[in-house]
């Protein structure tokens, strides 16, 4: 049985020198000179992309702010403050001064000197200017990780329903995808109900600049895939995503599969590689699009070991997202801290005295300096493992209560970046299929 034609995987890409800026005609050019830090860049050009970015979430949160009442609790945090407190955590130690000055029209001629005109008073910018109208997914290009069939497409596709998913044979390559520009966003899978983290992408997020603008809990649904005719009792090896393994993992036993069990790329790869390789001792671990694309039968539906498998994928893009107070938003950060006791405890009390939730904390080897080491003369040299530290809460950035909390973590940390303030999914999900007490006697 042939498979269908599917378009093969965007493979490795050169890890760009410099960013990629391309600035549409009705696009506001940010003129940030910034003080103190003695950075200052003209139309875009100098300061990385990122951090100009980061600029435009701070002038984004600061007119959010001044729609909002100021916070009278005496915690701080007025409107003009709020540049302060965000330009801080997102490494700008100093206030930002933006002076945004509207492009020349885009001329026919483009050789002719479209010098930027000197300011002059322009109309009050508006939440529109400085947020594009929303494309609906309709022309987005949405890399991810994996081949057509694999979870990630299918939480692509409920990210941005008719965009187009473009597949990548590597998480760091979708992120590249969308830095050099071959793509818009990308979707990738951070943590399972089941499995845990997807550490990589947690590496990742802090090794690009991308900022996370939205969050999708996908369902996942497994099948035990194998070739037509090939029968349970004749698989020698399972192969799958190692999540899939360990999401299905009591369901196999029970099955009474004797395989050995092998990790690859992705879940649609796997079947993809036992089709290509017409392997008759082989299974995969995948979706049921996967068993129709690559022309595949289903040898157990929902072998997940809990019904409510839930991957949660993050989207990511050049620049942040306007944060709001219009619906329930959540914020990813990460920080690391030199020393001192009990930081952590102090984190953590930043946020419960102003009644924010947190949702997630994850700690990650400091690849720049995993061990710290403390001497003592009485008794040695204490060797301390350094992390970096991520934490979800549930406020958006345009809260002056996520603005103070921010601000004091930002005392007492060395390092602290706001990897994306951005609308929590609560679409409704059904767990998959399944009698779970079956499947679940304990
Ligand atoms: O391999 C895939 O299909 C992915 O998208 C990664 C993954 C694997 C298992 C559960 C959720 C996502």
């Amino acid at each position: 049985m042939q498979s269908l034609s599917t378009p093969s995987p965007i493979k490795s890409l050169i890890r760009p020198r410099s960013r990629v800026t391309r600035v549409s005609p009705n696009k506001l050019v940010l003129q940030c000179i910034y003080n103190s830090d003695s950075v200052s860049f003209q139309n875009g050009v100098g300061l990385n992309r990122a951090d100009w970015q980061s600029s435009c979430a701070i002038l984004a949160s600061k007119v959010v702010a001044q729609q909002q009442p100021i916070d009278k609790s005496g915690s701080g945090g007025d409107a003009d403050g709020v540049a302060d407190h965000v330009a801080a955590v997102n490494g700008h130690k100093t206030s930002v001064d933006l002076n945004l000055v509207p492009i020349e029209k885009a001329t026919s001629n483009p050789n002719s000197n479209t010098s930027i005109k000197p300011h002059q008073p322009q109309k009050p910018l508006t939440i529109t200017d400085l947020c594009p109208a929303p494309m609906h997914g309709s022309q987005l290009r949405v890399a991810y990780q994996g081949v057509p069939g694999a979870y990630s497409e299918a939480a692509a596709g409920k990210a941005y329903p008719n965009c187009e998913a473009i597949p990548c044979d590597q998480f760091e390559v979708a992120f590249q995808a969308v830095e050099l520009w071959i793509a818009d966003r990308a979707v990738l899978p951070v943590e399972n109900s089941l499995g845990g983290s997807i550490h990589r992408n947690y590496d990742l997020l802090l090794r690009h600049r991308l900022h996370i603008v939205g969050e999708v809990q996908l369902p996942v649904h497994h099948c035990l895939l194998a070739l037509p005719g090939v029968r349970k009792e004749y698989v020698k090896r399972v192969i799958s995503h190692p999540q899939a393994l360990a999401q299905c993992e009591l369901t196999l036993t029970k099955l009474g599969l004797q395989a050995a069990r092998e990790a690859v790329d992705d879940t649609a790869g796997a079947a993809e590689y036992i089709a290509a390789n017409n392997l008759r001792d082989t299974a995969a671990i995948a979706s049921a699009r996967a068993a129709e694309l690559y022309g595949m039968q289903i040898l157990a539906d929902g072998i997940q070991d809990d019904s409510s498998n839930v991957t949660r994928f993050v989207m990511l893009a050049r620049e942040p997202i306007i944060p709001r107070m219009d619906r329930p938003f959540k914020t990813s950060i990460v920080f690391a801290h030199d020393k001192g006791t009990s930081v952590l405890f102090k984190v953590l009390s930043a946020f419960a005295f102003r009644n924010i939730s947190l949702t997630k904390i994850e700690s990650r080897p400091h690849r720049n300096r995993p061990i710290r080491l403390v001497d003592d003369a009485n008794v040695g040299t204490a060797k301390h493992f350094e992390y970096m530290f991520y934490v979800d809460f549930e406020a958006s950035m345009a809260e002056v209560r996520a603005q103070n909390a921010l601000a004091e973590v930002q005392e007492f940390t060395s390092f602290l970046r706001v990897l994306g303030s951005y609308p929590m999914d609560m679409t409704p999900w059904c767990p998959s299929i399944g009698d779970d007490d079956e499947k679940n006697p304990f």
